[in-house]
């Protein structure tokens, strides 16, 4: 149960990454700020949150089941919460895809909307309601830096995060009316499970149906400059939480988007330096088919010159 005063924060996908570590973030809030709904679609995955959590768990943390792919689920969770009162709905919940897109079937393709798209969607289309007519509420959602600039063989990805950008771009301005703050954060590489995930999957498939020179672009072009990226530039879930409480405290003056990645923001803006779209697609080819194996030792250098004080200074929290 909330405290009189304290914000109620409902976060989707806790059980691991980004959404656990915002979760007890928030929750170990030394200003005692939040009573965190702490969800997850099982319940069999919340010994790391609850762990993470300590004393906060059962306090200022409360863990409820919800898939964001179910109606009923999200009904049930959104009807469980008192008065269905939620000020603060942190989109977090999402899955990732990546190779060539002759392997993947339309099925696939299907689930990873079904997740980063509609999931959102049916979360803000339960919440969104309520907030209205209370004149108040935060919508966060965790979208990516591939939600405004695409990475080759990420194709699918990145579409549904461009989904969201679109939806979102289009009903913040009328929750304005409503006194409803929309917020983006968008990361790019995070050592997650996302990561992990990934690589397994890459490891297990056999792209049927993708022609030799693609998987060989793919597997061997492709992943090394991935991983090199994810080593070079990666940020960790702490990093990403870091933006959730002033996102959250700015309110209506919170900005729209939120970067988390400075290192990575030259990739995004490259796009906006040439309206024709050109600039960036040729400027990503030359990096991965001309410079890949380069790019591997200027990564490097870079790993070596910024020495990790870059990396701390990537968030600025306050
Ligand atoms: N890691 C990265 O490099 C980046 C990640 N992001 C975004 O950050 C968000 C969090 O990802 P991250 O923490 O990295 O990855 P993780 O894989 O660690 O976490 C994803 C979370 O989403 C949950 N989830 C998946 N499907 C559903 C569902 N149907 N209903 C409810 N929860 C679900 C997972 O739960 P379960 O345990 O049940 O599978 C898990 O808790 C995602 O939206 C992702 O797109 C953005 C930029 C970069
Ligand atoms: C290979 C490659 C790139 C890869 C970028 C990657 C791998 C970004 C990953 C972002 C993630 C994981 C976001 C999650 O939402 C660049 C830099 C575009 C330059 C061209 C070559």
């Amino acid at each position: 149960m909330s405290n009189p005063g304290q914000k109620v924060v409902l976060i989707t996908g806790c059980s691991s990454g980004i959404g656990l570590r915002m979760a007890v973030m928030l929750a170990k809030d030394e200003k005692q700020r939040y009573h965190v709904i702490a969800t997850m679609r099982d319940l069999k995955r919340k010994d790391k949150l609850v762990e993470a959590a300590g004393d906060a768990y059962g306090k200022s943390l409360s863990l409820a089941v919800l898939d964001v792919c179910t109606d009923e689920s999200v009904k049930q969770c959104i009807n469980g919460i008192k008065d269905r009162h939620v000020d603060v709905l942190i989109n977090n919940a999402g899955i990732g895809l990546v190779g060539p897109v002759e392997s993947i079937s339309i099925a696939e393709m299907k689930s990873v909307f079904e997740t980063n798209f509609f999931g959102v969607i049916r979360m803000i289309k339960e919440v969104m309601p309520d907030m209205k007519k209370r004149r108040g509420g935060h919508i966060v959602v965790v979208s990516s830096v591939m939600g405004l600039q695409g990475v080759v063989f990420n194709d699918v990805y990145a579409a549904s995060k461009f989904a969201m950008e679109g939806f979102c771009e289009c009903l913040a301005v009328q929750l304005l009316k409503f006194n409803v703050t929309m917020s983006m954060i968008e990361p790019g590489p995070v050592h997650t499970e996302f990561e992990s995930k990934m690589i397994q999957d890459v490891r297990q498939k056999e792209f049927p149906g993708a022609d030799a020179d693609t998987v060989n672009y793919f597997k061997n072009v492709y992943l090394p400059s991935s991983v090199d990226i994810f080593e070079t530039l990666g940020q960790t879930p702490d990093d990403i939480a870091r933006v959730s409480p002033p996102v959250i405290e700015q309110g209506s003056s919170a900005r729209f988007r939120n970067l988390t990645n400075p290192l990575y923001t030259p990739i995004v803006a490259l796009k906006y330096a040439d309206e024709t779209g050109g600039l960036s697609v040729h400027a990503f080819y030359h990096m991965l088919f001309n410079l890949g194996p380069l790019m591997h030792v200027s990564m490097k250098a870079m790993q070596y010159l910024t020495c990790g004080c870059l990396r701390s200074r990537t968030v600025s929290p306050n």
